[in-house]
């Protein structure tokens, strides 16, 4: 007899993913991934349909990792435009990988908010100057407040400059982080000396620019997941190193990446094995779009806390 799979909610997520303990998940996950078959990660690059029709996509990610043996597969739909609900939706199927029954339908919304910034920390752990003390945030919506907590983790920032399409959206972020934040009028007076910036967008053509950014800083290229979309122009993709999460995946998905033509120097996960430099004096850009083993290894941590302590997760 088939069991109905066990729902955990955004709610649940939340209280069940600790981000140290991701950070070190992740961090591990992606540098077995980038170890190709040795690693034991099985990874296709994501499946994309454009629902033209209503200005939005649907994302379809499946992954297994044979270290931790988690089969999980991500259903994310991301629609741009979208006003009175998030502009990413999304709800990860975990599977038992002995027999393929489904163990768990987990909201993925907070999945991809968690990791996305978690991974993002993974790369700036590697690639920015240790003592970085300005963070910029483009865009102002979830993923900037994600990759802020996130960074959180390793570094005190002094200032944390905001800038957003609507200046409302920034000033209601800078509220939430509180007297370090900083609301700017312009991506120049944003980027200007920051250590550290994070793009966060749904710009579809570049808003950064090489002149503006401090030589040596490092940029989180987390937005323009898809092939004609970008946020950085091509002259900072050229004369930054550029690290990725996955080569496969960006050459065939980043805009940043193919309309700039630069090349990718290392996947994160090769500096993590040891393979490549992590030239952190120099301009760094890690360009993400996003990995399946990310949500897997999540999922994997949610659903095995949950069955644990889930039943007492209502009361706390
Ligand atoms: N690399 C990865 O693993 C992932 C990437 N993403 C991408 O990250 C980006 C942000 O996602 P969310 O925070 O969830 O979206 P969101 O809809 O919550 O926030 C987007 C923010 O960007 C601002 N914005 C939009 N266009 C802008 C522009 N041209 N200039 C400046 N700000 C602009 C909006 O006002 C809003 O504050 C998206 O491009 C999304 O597709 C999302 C999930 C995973
Ligand atoms: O990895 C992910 O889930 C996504 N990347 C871009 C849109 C959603």
């Amino acid at each position: 007899m088939l069991q109905a799979p066990k729902y955990i909610s955004g709610e649940e997520v939340e209280k069940l993913l600790d981000l140290k303990e991701l950070l070190t998940s992740i961090e591990t996950g992606l540098g077995n991934y980038s170890k190709g078959k040795d690693g034991g990660v099985v990874q296709p690059v994501r499946l994309v349909v454009p629902i033209e029709k209503h200005h939005g996509n649907l994302g379809v990610m499946p992954g297994y990792s044979s270290f931790e043996d988690a089969l999980a597969t991500k259903v994310v739909a991301f629609y741009p435009e979208n006003k009175d609900l998030p502009t990413h939706q999304a709800w990860v199927l975990m599977q038992d990988p002995t027999n393929g029954s489904l163990n768990a339908i987990i909201d993925g919304g907070s999945i991809t908010a968690i990791r996305t910034g978690i991974a993002s920390a993974v790369a700036t752990k590697h690639l920015a100057n240790p003592n970085s003390h300005i963070l910029t945030l483009l865009g102002a919506g979830v993923q900037a407040r994600s990759h802020f907590k996130a960074l959180l983790l390793l570094h005190k920032f002094d200032e944390v400059r905001i800038f957003s399409r609507t200046r409302a959206s920034a000033q209601k972020l800078a509220k939430e982080i509180g007297k370090t934040a900083k609301v700017c009028s312009s991506v120049e007076e944003a980027v200007e000396d920051a250590d550290i910036i994070v793009t966060v967008s749904f710009a579809t053509t570049p808003i950064l620019k090489a002149e503006w950014v401090k030589p040596g800083a490092h940029i989180n290229a987390v937005g323009a997941c898809r092939p004609d979309w970008r946020e950085l122009e091509s002259s900072l993709m050229q004369q930054s190193v550029v690290y990725c999460d996955s080569r496969e995946a960006c050459s065939q998905e980043s805009g940043d990446v193919i309309l700039s033509g630069c090349d990718i120097y290392a996947e994160i996960g090769e500096v993590i094995n040891g393979e490549k430099l992590a030239l952190w004096e120099k301009t760094t850009v890690f360009k993400s779009v996003g990995m399946a083993i990310e949500d897997v290894l999540s999922a994997k941590i949610v659903f095995d806390k949950y069955m644990r302590i889930g039943s007492t997760l209502a009361e706390k």
